[in-house]
């Protein structure tokens, strides 16, 4: 245990500058006291906690031993950052983070120069930290790169592309590998950390570069045995095969909370000059040192505000149950009827629900990693032999896996249900995690079935469809957070593919909505009916394909048509033109707008705030109507 010296070092350590200046057990100190802040700040706003608990005494370590923000550090995925963030001038920033005009939660270029690569999304960090360290080769400029990637971050195959090419590289990459729960742990300890000192000291390295230059020497079979020899005798100690094989120097594991073995091990690997990357490996725990977070399941990923004595979260009551616990129920309903429906998550078994799902049918639920490319052509390969497989992923992380989605699903017009969760504005995550393009980039591709519920009885219908749909790719989107609290049905309705609804006739103005903004619709109706403007509301209900005759019975019977979706330009609102246009719709002067997110990302906010951001308020779709009849100004300006 540190003998805790008696100033607090948080108040006068102001950079990483002032760390070089520590002796180790200054930095266990201050490592202590990074993490009582740490818990304080997140206790008040909420954030991502685990993480960062489990690599206090990493990064001040890191700050300690190299030189930031000369020598670049990166965080894979970057929830894990705030640490790093309160070491980095950004202490009393962390007190808003995630919250309106606050920090952000992730690393952000814009936010600091000790940032120098964002993120938000898992395992870039050895594509970025490759890049930067052969840039800096390539200017003669003598600084480090170092990348800190979790466990999860690696299970994903672009981090193995990244350590594929550095691997065959001379840039000397450093990668630390933040295990914070391996399923095979080698030993760590007194023992292991003295290995890895050693074999990370100067004397060892350059020993085994002359081994390596020997080997080097030699024609092909002999390089390869003397090669081999040397790296199995390493990874017979330490069990870096893997990552030896992958043409890195592997250190470790090393206990990554031991100040004193980190250290050394890091100023070892700063000070030698392996031609290649090194992969360090820390053993850490997610959520150390905060009692609540260490026995929590999750180790406190992600929380809202608690109280930190009990560690009891402030969580507010919902007033209508949440869409993924809507849609996990309606698809356990389904799967007790149908053996053929199976359930993928990548990673995310909690946030989609399929942890639900996974309770009753362990046997036909696959949590794949992060790893949605594997994910969506995974998902192929079950309905290609007849299942009825759910890829239940984030809008935002599906991004990840859109080749497959086109290549592997509908190229082949394979039936691959895709349940899209948190479309539209997360909120807190801000633009990394925003919903936005899902529309987009599926709206696009033929074959595509892509249904949009208005609220929480509609998705219960949009499984039931789904499940019934085998004859293609089917995807339905649905929001973060909790429903409208409309009346669930007892079993899922098969909706008509293409067919939308009428829920208010009018003449002048009509308003044809997709997916949650039908409320908002409904109330710009009434606002404009006070105005004496007569309005009909549609729910457009499937983005693809269009609801043709309700389009044309619109465009035929109103003076303006507004579409109004959450998603960016070039989704649902655009198909609608483009199918104005080739009926010749447009010819006759009906007046079209296609309200939808604007050009820009936007960044974390409250949800209503980032919606106000969009001008999609029903009270700037009652402008827009106004303003296209040419009665007054459209919404308010935009945020
Ligand atoms: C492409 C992508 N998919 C999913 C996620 C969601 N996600 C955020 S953190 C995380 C787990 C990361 O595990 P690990 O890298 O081991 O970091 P730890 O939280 O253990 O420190 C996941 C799945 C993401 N950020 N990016
Ligand atoms: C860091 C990360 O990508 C996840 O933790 C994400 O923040 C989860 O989002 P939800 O809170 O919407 O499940
Ligand atoms: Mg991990």
């Amino acid at each position: 245990m540190t003998q805790r010296l008696e100033t607090p070092l948080l108040d006068t350590v102001k950079s990483p500058e002032d760390m070089r200046k520590l002796s180790v057990d200054q930095l266990a100190q201050l490592a202590d006291e990074v993490r009582a802040d740490l818990i304080d700040a997140v206790s008040r706003v909420g954030g991502h906690l685990g993480a960062g608990l489990g690599v206090v005494e990493l990064t001040v370590a890191l700050h300690h031993v190299f030189n930031t923000p000369t020598d670049r550090l990166i965080w894979d995925v970057g929830h894990q950052c705030y640490p790093h963030k309160i070491v980095t001038g950004r202490r009393d920033g962390l007190r808003t983070v995630r919250q309106p005009g606050g920090i952000s939660g992730f690393t952000l270029r814009s936010e600091s120069e000790y940032d120098p690569f964002g993120a938000g999304h898992s395992s870039t960090s050895i594509s970025a930290g490759l890049g930067m360290k052969v840039a800096c080769d390539l200017a003669g400029d003598d600084r480090h790169v170092i990348c800190v990637i979790g466990d999860g971050a690696m299970s994903a195959g672009m981090a193995y592309e990244a350590m594929n090419n550095a691997g065959a590289m001379d840039a000397k990459l450093i990668v630390i590998l933040n295990d914070n729960d391996m399923s095979i742990a080698p030993a760590v300890g007194a023992m292991s950390a003295y290995l890895s000192k050693v074999l990370s000291s100067k004397p060892w390295l350059s020993a085994r570069q002359l081994a390596k230059e020997m080997a080097a020497r030699f024609p092909g079979p002999i390089n390869r045995a003397a090669k081999r020899a040397e790296e199995y005798a390493r990874g017979m100690v330490t069990g870096g095969t893997l990552f030896e094989e992958m043409g890195f120097y592997y250190v470790g594991p090393i206990d990554g909370h031991k100040m004193d073995h980190l250290v050394p091990v890091l100023k070892n690997v700063r000070d030698s000059d392996p031609q290649g990357p090194v992969l360090i490996h820390c053993i850490t725990q997610k959520g150390r040192g905060y009692a609540p977070a260490e026995a929590a399941a999750d180790k406190y990923h992600g929380v809202s505000k608690f109280d930190v004595v009990t560690g009891t979260q402030a969580k507010a009551k919902p007033n209508a149950p949440s869409y993924t616990s809507v849609f996990a129920k309606a698809l356990v309903e389904e799967a007790r009827e149908d053996d053929k429906v199976v359930a993928v998550t990548a990673a995310m078994p909690g946030g989609t629900g399929l942890d639900k799902f996974g309770k009753e049918f362990p046997e036909r639920t696959f949590d794949v990693g992060i790893a949605e490319q594997h994910a969506v052509t995974f998902a192929a390969g079950l309905a290609s032999e007849g299942y009825k497989p759910f890829a239940a992923i984030y809008s935002t992380f599906l991004q990840r896996g859109y080749d497959q989605v086109v290549h592997d699903v509908a190229i082949q017009n394979l039936p691959v249900r895709f349940a899209i969760d948190r479309a539209g504005f997360v909120g807190a995550d801000g633009a990394t995690h925003q919903g936005s393009f899902d529309l987009c980039y599926l709206c696009c591709l033929p074959n595509m079935t892509f249904l949009c519920p208005a609220d929480e009885a509609e998705l219960v219908h949009a499984v039931a469809t789904a499940v019934a749909h085998d004859s293609g790719p089917f995807a339905f989107r649905y929001p973060r957070g909790e429903g409208v609290g409309t009346q669930l049905p007892e079993k899922g309705e098969v909706l008509e593919i293409g067919k939308g609804r009428v829920l208010r006739e009018g003449s002048t103005v009509a308003i044809l909505s997709l997916g949650t903004r039908l409320t908002a619709a409904q109330k710009a109706a009434e606002d404009l009916a006070a105005k004496g403007l007569s309005c009909t509301v549609a729910d457009a209900r499937f983005a693809k394909p269009i609801d043709t005759d309700l389009v044309r019975r619109l465009a035929a019977d109103h003076e303006v048509l507004i579409t109004v979706e959450e998603g960016a330009r070039g989704g649902f609102g655009a198909h609608v033109l483009h199918f104005l246009a080739e009926e010749g719709l447009l010819d006759a002067g009906l007046k079209v707008r296609t309200m939808c997110f604007p050009d820009r990302f936007i960044e974390h906010e409250k949800p209503d705030t980032q919606i106000a951001m969009a001008g999609l308020r029903p009270e700037d779709i009652a402008a827009t109507a106004l303003k296209a009849l040419g009665r007054g100004e459209e919404g308010a300006a935009r945020a």
